[in-house]
């Protein structure tokens, strides 16, 4: 018999999270397994970013504790965290006047001190993430000259080159055509099976979402509306209550992963906006 242990990489306990004293999540619990793709999904203002910043040390809970690797991460120091966990945020600030691949380089800060300077290690951490993300062409490029989706593929090279364990990806496809969208996915899909890199994601895109993830985690309503494999989560029933969507769930052609299908309704139907 052949037993599979798991562990957990990151954990929110009893954690409530609020702004202005207006909670988002009161006593939320919630473990993300190590070497897994895990995506958080839901509606507009759900609190998926909210809860993405928390486990990024981002953001500090009013109570509870976030815990990196089982020690709560506001006790370890901040180089160690950002050896050990990268995050690429859904706004990143750009610096002015920087290269990409000085940007990109960023993302080797963490491994440097007084005692350990830049070397060829890093030098090459760089160059494989600028071609891991096809921007090795756009290397000496000003940073803020390029469009949308090169200056997302820049900041999805820094978090690759930080090579840390964890990484967690605020829409990482945000501003990507298609082709783009799926290249990215499959980069973090490929550094999840040959890293071992554990992931936690937040993404729009239902069925992408369904391709690229192990797990699943629908949030709602302060709090986790369904919790699983994608075909468990996807159903009729979960995008009805998470997003008052009426749709089909058929298997995808291409893999067999849960592929969502609105239904139109019949006759005019203007929106109606809630929320
Ligand atoms: N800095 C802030 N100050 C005040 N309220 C905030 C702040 N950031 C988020 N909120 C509120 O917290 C709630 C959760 O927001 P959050 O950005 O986490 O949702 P989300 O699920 O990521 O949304 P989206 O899909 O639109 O990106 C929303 O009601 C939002 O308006």
């Amino acid at each position: 018999m052949t037993t599979t242990t798991t562990t957990t990489a990151l954990a929110a306990r009893g954690v409530t999270l609020a702004y202005d004293g207006d909670p988002v999540f009161e006593g939320l619990d919630l473990e993300v397994e190590t070497g897994r793709v895990t995506t958080f999904i839901g509606a507009n203002g759900s609190g998926k970013s909210t809860l993405l910043k928390a486990l990024g040390r981002v953001l500090r809970p009013g109570s509870g504790t976030v815990e990196l690797d089982g020690a709560p991460i506001r006790s370890l120091p901040t180089r160690e965290v950002a050896r050990r966990l990268a995050i690429l945020p859904q706004k990143p600030l750009t610096p002015t006047a920087t290269s990409v691949r000085d940007l990109v380089a960023r993302g080797r800060h963490p491994h440097q001190s007084m005692f350990r300077p830049w070397t060829a290690a890093d030098a090459a951490a760089v160059d494989a993430a600028l071609a891991a993300t096809g921007m090795a062409a756009l290397a000496d490029r000003d940073a803020g000259s390029l469009s949308g989706g090169q200056l997302q593929r820049a900041w999805i090279a820094l978090v690759l080159a930080q090579e840390a364990p964890v990484v967690l990806l605020d829409e990482p496809t945000t501003f990507l055509d298609l082709t783009h969208q799926l290249d990215v996915l499959r980069l973090v899909r490929s550094i999840n099976r040959t890293r071992g890199t554990t992931v936690v994601m937040v993404l729009h895109d239902l069925s992408l979402a369904a391709r690229y993830s192990d797990r699943l985690v629908v949030l709602g309503r302060g709090r986790v509306l369904a919790d699983g494999a994608p075909w468990d989560v996807l159903t009729p029933e979960v995008l009805r209550d998470a997003f008052d969507l009426d749709a089909r769930v058929v298997p995808d052609p291409s893999c067999g992963t849960p592929l969502v299908v609105p239904v139109e309704p019949a006759g005019d139907h203007a929106p109606v906006w809630v929320g």
